[in-house]
């Protein structure tokens, strides 16, 4: 049997929380037949490390990020974890799928109510990271949406990489745009969720939330690992 470790950050926020466990159960609900358990890169527990060692002795294992992009949690904690173990795999973070993107925009329809406005430029709120390769990830996530929706996209971060989400909002306003509308590229209610609130921005979409889309990504990102 294989086990998947659905591994996210870990937050202090109660309807964070609930959002990554409800997400976690819809993966569970479509992988019947597989183990589906939680662990955390930070502020949370069990932590991956932990995981792996308890599962890898019953099973093949799979840790899938509930990440979005490539960054210090995927490529220093999950790799390190899973490395050492020859019957541990790790998956791809999320946020390069199309399904991810698509998502995005739905998050983007509900925070207009539905009607994009001539000027309305789209500032991509992602959580930022010390490992250069999240900005590739990001972009290719702006590509996606760019595709879904009318209106100009730039990108934010919230930490570690400029520009930050407000300087990114400020820049969309003195080239011009009537209206700033910050995508949160991010799983869930929290601290960075909250950093995306506070940017300056007209219009705020919810994080990414419990969409049977992105467990559908979870779903993929287990198979192809
Ligand atoms: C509140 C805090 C925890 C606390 O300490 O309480 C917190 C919370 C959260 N981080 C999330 C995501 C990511 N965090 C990172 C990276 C880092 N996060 C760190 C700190 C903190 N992160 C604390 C705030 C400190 C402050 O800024 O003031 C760093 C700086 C230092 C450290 O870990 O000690 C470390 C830098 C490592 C480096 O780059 O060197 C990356 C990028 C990456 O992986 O590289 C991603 C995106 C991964 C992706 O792509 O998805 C999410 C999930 C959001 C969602 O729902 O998607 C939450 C939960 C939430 O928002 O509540
Ligand atoms: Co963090």
């Amino acid at each position: 049997m294989t086990t998947l470790i659905a591994c996210s950050h870990g937050t202090d926020s109660p309807e964070g929380r609930r959002t990554v466990e409800d997400l976690v159960d819809l993966v569970r609900q479509r992988m019947p037949g597989t183990r589906v358990v939680q662990a955390f890169v930070d502020v949370q527990e069990p932590t991956v490390v932990d995981v792996i060692e308890r599962e890898r002795r019953l099973d093949d294992v799979v840790v899938a990020p509930l990440l979005l992009s490539v960054g210090f949690h995927t490529a220093v904690d999950i790799a390190d974890a899973v490395r050492p173990h020859e019957n541990v795999r790790q998956g791809e973070p999320l946020g390069t799928h199309p399904l991810i993107a698509e998502v995005l925009a739905a998050r983007l329809r509900t925070a207009i109510a539905g009607t994009w406005l001539p000027g309305d430029h789209v500032v991509l709120a992602a959580a930022g990271s010390s490992n250069p390769a999240a900005v590739a990830d990001v972009a290719a996530a702006a590509e996606h949406l760019a595709r879904l929706i009318p209106a100009p996209i730039t990108i934010g971060y919230a930490s570690a990489i400029e520009p930050r989400i407000g300087a990114a909002v400020a820049s969309a306003r003195r080239d011009g745009a009537a209206r700033v509308i910050a995508a949160s590229h991010v799983l869930a209610p929290g601290y960075f969720a909250g950093l995306v609130r506070k940017s300056g921005a007209d219009l705020v979409s919810a994080p990414l939330g419990v969409d049977v889309r992105i467990a559908e990504v979870v779903v993929d990102r287990f198979g192809a690992a």
